[in-house]
């Protein structure tokens, strides 16, 4: 049975979701160092919030973990490349809790703009101050949006309700596109910030938005104006709005989010003045919590189960039907990698995969990554997969280059694969026969329609009388069975290729005999699967 860990708390429909998926639930949320360490290692697949960091170090002997669920939607807490290269899929599930976060930063505005939190505090130890708590209205102000995604956008449209004035910057955001959504968009964050009267960020923490808005960027906004932050510590630098509050620079921050969570004493923001801080409740609310519970584990569930990838960040997605549909293309491509793997010699420097006919519009991705699996599986230490074939192959100075030809030539679909070493250009090309039978229909310019399954002893020879007759006697000889033969050859005498599909692997004395033919220009044995016979990741 599976094993699923929980490492946060996670809402208990999501248990029940994964409980009756037939997975067995370690629900210990809150572990740490070895202990959570052995726990993921002993998981199939993992579902953590925002407090469990899972790091590189945690991953490196992943065990049996496959699948990393983060219900939400920062993936900043994992290391992804990490997870990546150990083959593990990492998915998140977004949208689950944008309407909280974006009402969770309406909340942080307004008790800001009239200093709830501040009066409250005075009132619960005996004061009744009304001149001190003066406050400000939001209508006919101006927010800026820096980020309009998700909860970027949910945000402008709340503001609107509010008579707000809304400007926006988002670099995959159009001006066009933010006028349909009642939002100025602008070119720059710099180009924003003398403007607003509020500034809501919403943008991931990633290299380019770390510290996006430091001391130069404060001092550029008006003396009145108000930060806030729901997305992530680190995104503002701290000590430079701590110290810009202090300055009275800036009129007041709302913070939800921080560079090291829980903070510790010495965050500048604690001490800071007219701030409203609060510890990462952007999607605490029930429903965000139900939402992003269901949502991981029907993801951990559907991806333990019937294999389905979504909403992944590291892979390209795959639904059960794309999966049912493209399997047979998922294992032909997988063989020609492997195919490719043993004949080729010399140093391995571009592929370049052509997904002909009815292939070019299907999810031709997985199928490039299935290559790489082949191509590379052989020679790496176990397990590579379709996550992170591509990221070893680039690592290995391997360009992939997938090309899509809707063009039909013989066949329907047709799957080419072009291997480029420091030596030559190795070309192999497969098709599906009645839509299940895998066969490899071209070997370097050759023809042919040989079996991709089991052993394959490959000739280029020249075609003379009685070669084909001399292979079979001296694999005879030794005790090899021939299954099936394939010939592909141009012209009458010319060069011409063979595939043997052999029952067994032939000894090396055979296939120095079948070699030192005067009229054999080369050998290679493939092992290829036995037929249907698929690794895990494809299962
Ligand atoms: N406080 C919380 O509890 C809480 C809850 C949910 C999400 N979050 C955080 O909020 C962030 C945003 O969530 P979302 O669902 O809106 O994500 P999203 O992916 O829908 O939107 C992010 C937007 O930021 C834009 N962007 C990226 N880099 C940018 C840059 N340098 N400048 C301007 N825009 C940039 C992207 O184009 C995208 O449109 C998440 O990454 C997460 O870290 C926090
Ligand atoms: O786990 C949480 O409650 C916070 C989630 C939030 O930061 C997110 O990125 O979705």
């Amino acid at each position: 049975m599976p094993r699923v860990l929980i490492a946060d708390p996670l809402d208990a429909n999501g248990i029940e979701i994964l409980t009756k998926a037939g997975l067995e639930v370690d629900n210990r949320p809150g572990l740490k160092g070895d202990d959570l360490k052995s726990a993921l290692r002993a998981a199939d697949a993992v579902i953590a919030r925002s407090q469990t960091k899972i790091t590189a170090e945690l991953l490196e002997e992943p065990g049996k973990l496959r699948a990393i669920a983060r219900a939400g939607v920062g993936v900043d807490t994992i290391d992804v490349p990490a997870a990546t290269r150990k083959g593990i899929v990492v998915m998140n599930t977004p949208g689950g809790n944008t309407v909280s976060a974006a009402e969770h930063t309406i909340a942080l505005m307004m008790s800001l703009a009239r200093r709830v939190p501040a009066a409250d505090a005075v009132m619960k130890k005996g004061g009744w101050d009304r001149n001190k708590f003066v406050g400000t209205e939001v209508t006919g102000k101006t927010l800026g949006v820096i980020g309009l995604g998700r909860i970027g956008r949910e945000v402008a449209k709340r503001a609107i309700g509010l008579e707000m004035k809304v400007v926006g910057y988002d670099p995959f955001v159009t001006p066009e596109k933010a006028a349909e959504l009642g939002i100025k968009g602008v070119t720059s964050v710099e180009a924003m910030l003398p403007l607003v009267d509020f500034l809501t960020i919403h943008v991931p923490l990633t290299n380019e938005t770390k510290s996006l808005l430091g001391a130069a960027e404060l001092a550029k906004m008006k003396k009145t104006a108000r930060v806030l932050n729901v997305a992530r510590g680190g995104i503002i630098d701290e000590q430079a709005l701590a110290d810009a509050l202090a300055a009275g620079t800036i009129a007041g921050a709302g913070i939800d989010v921080f560079s090291v969570e829980p903070t510790t004493a010495d965050n500048p923001l604690l001490k800071a003045p007219n701030i409203v801080l609060t510890p990462h409740l952007g999607a605490s609310t029930v429903e965000a919590q139900e939402n992003v519970a269901l949502e991981a584990a029907h993801l951990i569930a559907d991806f333990l189960n019937k294999g389905i990838v979504a909403n992944a960040v590291n892979m390209a997605a795959v639904d059960r039907k794309e999966l049912d549909e493209l399997r047979q293309y998922v294992d032909l491509a997988r063989r020609l990698g492997l195919l490719h793997a043993q004949m080729c010699r010399g140093q391995i420097k571009k592929v370049t995969l052509t997904y002909k006919g009815d292939l070019a519009g299907r999810k031709t991705k997985l199928l490039t990554s299935a290559f790489t699996a082949g191509l590379l599986e052989s020679r790496l230490a176990p397990g590579v997969n379709l996550v992170n074939a591509e990221v070893f192959a680039r690592e290995r100075g391997i360009e992939i280059v997938a090309v899509a030809s809707p063009k039909k030539d013989d066949f329907a679909s047709l799957m080419q694969a072009d291997v480029e070493t420091d030596e030559k250009t190795y070309t192999a090309a497969g098709t599906l026969f009645g839509n299940q039978y895998l066969r490899l229909v071209r070997l370097g310019h050759f023809r042919l329609e040989a079996y991709l399954d089991g052993v394959l002893f490959i000739f280029s020879h020249f075609d003379r009388p009685g070669l084909i007759g001399f292979v079979g006697t001296t694999f005879g000889k030794h005790g090899v069975n021939i299954a099936a033969m394939n010939l592909g050859r141009q012209t009458p005498g010319g060069e011409a290729i063979g595939v043997l599909n052999l029952d067994g692997l032939p000894p090396q004395e055979a296939v120095d005999a079948a070699a030192a033919h005067e009229h054999i220009a080369s050998v290679s044995v493939v092992k290829l699967p036995p037929e249907g016979e698929m690794p895990a990741w494809l299962r």
